[in-house]
């Protein structure tokens, strides 16, 4: 099936936290494509990726990044496919350094920044899940599925010292 959503990161150490977002792609059945690309190491790659994006079929791009975290804002400006920045969780600066290089971009180039670690990977996913179901209602079946088995399964276990 043809891959609706690019997941990009700028080191394979960072696929430990954006698995997340193909995580819930995987239990969404939204398909994706995942690749390293590194605006520092790997700069014409970047360049030709982010060139190539839209007509790839992508509609999403979702880049995970630490440190100085250049990458999802580098994407975002060669393609007008939206952006979503996972600010991976750096060893030295616990994530906050990846946090604000993603978050502090100029005005007229957007990325959506979530939240730094796996918290933030999941949730780039799920974002670009909610993107696409605009235009697949079958999606957007899904996804109320899920929300509603996630309340249930709160609801249904409000005792915080019982075992889930
Ligand atoms: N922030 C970037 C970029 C970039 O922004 O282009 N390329 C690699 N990196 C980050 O460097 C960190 C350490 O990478 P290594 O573990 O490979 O040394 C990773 O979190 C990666 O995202």
């Amino acid at each position: 099936m043809q891959a609706k959503v690019a997941v990009i990161m700028g080191s394979k150490s960072d696929w430990p936290t954006m698995e997340g977002a193909a995580e819930i792609m995987d239990l969404l059945q939204v398909p994706y494509e995942v690749e390293v690309v590194s605006a520092h190491r790997t700069p014409d790659r970047l360049m030709s990726f982010s060139a190539e994006a839209v007509g790839r079929g992508f509609q999403v791009i979702i880049a995970g990044a630490g440190g100085a975290a250049h990458l999802p804002g580098m994407v975002a400006s060669k393609t007008r496919l939206p952006v979503l920045g996972v600010p991976v969780q750096s060893r030295a600066l616990n994530g906050m350094d990846s946090l604000l290089s993603i978050a502090q971009m100029p005005k007229g180039v957007a990325v959506g920044t979530l939240a730094i670690g796996e918290a933030g990977a999941f949730n780039a996913g799920l974002l670009a899940c909610q993107i696409l179901a605009n235009n697949d209602p079958a999606l957007a079946e899904r996804l109320e599925a899920f929300r509603q088995q996630q309340t249930d399964t709160v609801l249904a276990n409000p005792d915080p010292r019982a075992q889930a």
